[in-house]
């Protein structure tokens, strides 16, 4: 018997079967399409902590997303193992018309996309990718010489007189699911299978109440309250289409939608400036001569800095993979400029322990507290983080939720005298700035 011809959908950042650019252009070739995941050995095999949260929501996405393809008559095909070594053995066994999938702009996303699309081209199979999880991408927002923004609010002008329907309208994926290729579900790999155990996981919700975004403005800064709309996972892996979601800022409120071009922003910088990804944004910053006090690094990361809002802050993230923004700024700061240790030390515990870990939001948000980002706190600012304390939880709520001993004789003493930590971060941004100047 002849095999038959079919085109590849490959899901990464986008799991899910609505509004999904790609998807929607592979189905509507005509070519019967096979949904393909890839869990990618070259990321996992990095992951230390054989427990991680993100493992098992990435496993339950698709988990999901096989069931919803066995309702259409479908299934999904999952492997486990290198890219390349993957579509290597898939050429093989299939006749493959072409593969889509949608555009990742992390550095390693990009060089194993060039290798793969360099692969597959020598085998005369086409590789078409799409933009889907931003609504501008690469060059779209430019300042008018071309060259890209690096300071927000012009680049939040821009795009907003830039952005119409047509980049914010949904994908009719599903008017296409015919097109799947008919198959019996295979059998899913289990954690297990993976080299990773189940997690004390709780998913947050796909959808938020419409009232919280309404009311966003007044009450995002406040970590006691749900005044945010914890989508963050799902527009990480795309299991949320961040075309719907802006959909649903434009209607409801202009500060929500700002922070969701923030999320373009960073995606932007990160695709035209990839050494952000271990350097400063800043060079003058890669001069600040870190303490790097791996004593004080651990009591950071444990939650026992004796500043209750920093503490609080940590250990949510510790018990449960998520941090409010606020206090990511405060935490973030802190480590900085009040223990003076570098700001990559304090990333890369955000890298492993955040939920909606994405490199360029994290990366934009600790060059930002560290003073090194493109448009960044100037290094002068350095946040009281009892002042922080005293405006944004006020009666306490979220210090007594994460931190009950506080306010007892079993609390820990101040890692740093605030007064102190402040003159010495100044002293010593300034002197690094200044040698930075002096030796250019
Ligand atoms: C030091 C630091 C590290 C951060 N690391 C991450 C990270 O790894 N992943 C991540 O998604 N966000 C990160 N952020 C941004 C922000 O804190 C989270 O997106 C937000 O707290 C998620 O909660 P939410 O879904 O309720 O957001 P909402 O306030 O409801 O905002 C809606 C969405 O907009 C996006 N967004 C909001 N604020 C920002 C921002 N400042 N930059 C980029 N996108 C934003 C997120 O996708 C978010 O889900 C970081 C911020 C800081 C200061």
């Amino acid at each position: 018997m002849d095999t038959p011809i079919v085109s590849i959908f490959w899901f990464r950042r986008d799991l899910r079967l609505t509004d999904n650019a790609g998807l929607y252009h592979a189905l509507k070739v005509g070519i019967p399409v096979i949904p393909l995941f890839i869990y990618d050995s070259d990321i996992l095999e990095q992951l230390s902590d054989r427990e991680d949260r993100r493992v098992q929501f990435i496993h339950q996405a698709i988990e999901s997303l096989a069931e919803s393809l066995q309702l259409l008559g479908s299934y999904l095909l999952v492997k486990h193992g290198k890219p390349l070594e993957i579509f290597s053995q898939l050429i093989q066994e299939k006749k493959i018309a072409a593969v889509y999938t949608n555009h990742d702009y992390e550095p390693y996303a990009q060089q194993r996309d060039a290798a793969v699309e360099h692969y597959l081209n020598k085998h005369a199979i086409p590789f078409h990718t799409y933009k889907d999880q931003v609504i501008f991408e690469k060059s779209e927002i430019t300042k008018p010489d071309g060259k890209p923004y690096t300071v927000f609010t012009p680049y939040k002008k821009r795009w907003l007189n830039t952005v119409n329907s047509f980049y914010v309208k949904s994908y009719p994926t599903e008017k296409y699911t015919s097109q799947f290729v008919t198959m019996p579900p295979e059998p899913l790999p289990t954690l297990k299978d993976l080299g990773f155990r189940e997690t004390d996981l709780r998913t947050p919700g796909k959808s938020v109440t419409e009232k919280i975004i309404a009311h966003y403005d007044k009450t995002r800064d406040y970590p006691a309250l749900a005044g945010t709309s914890r989508l963050s996972v799902h527009l990480r892996f795309g299991t949320i289409s961040i075309r719907q979601t802006v959909q649903l800022a434009q209607k409801l409120n202009v500060t929500w939608l700002n922070e969701l071009i923030w999320r373009d922003f960073y995606h932007m910088i990160l695709y035209h400036f990839p050494h952000v990804e271990s350097g400063a944004f800043k060079p003058a910053y890669d001069y600040i001569p870190w303490q790097n006090n791996e004593n004080h690094f651990a009591h950071w990361c444990a939650g026992n800095t004796g500043y209750p809002l920093v503490d609080a802050g940590m250990r949510e993230l510790n018990v449960t993979g998520f941090m409010h923004n606020r206090v990511r700024m405060v935490v973030a700061s802190f480590l900085c400029k009040h223990l003076l240790i570098d700001w990559r030390w304090g990333e890369a515990y955000f890298a492993a322990k955040l939920l909606d870990y994405d490199l360029a939001a994290n990366n934009g948000g600790w060059q930002w507290a560290a003073g090194s980002g493109c448009d960044a706190a100037p290094y002068f600012r350095v946040f009281s983080p009892l002042a922080q304390l005293q405006k944004f939880d006020k009666q306490y709520l979220y210090v007594k939720k994460w931190v009950p001993e506080w306010e007892s004789s079993n609390y820990s003493k101040p890692l740093v005298d605030h007064e102190f930590a402040r003159k010495r971060a100044i002293n010593t941004y300034k002197a690094a700035l200044t040698e930075y100047k002096n030796n250019k």
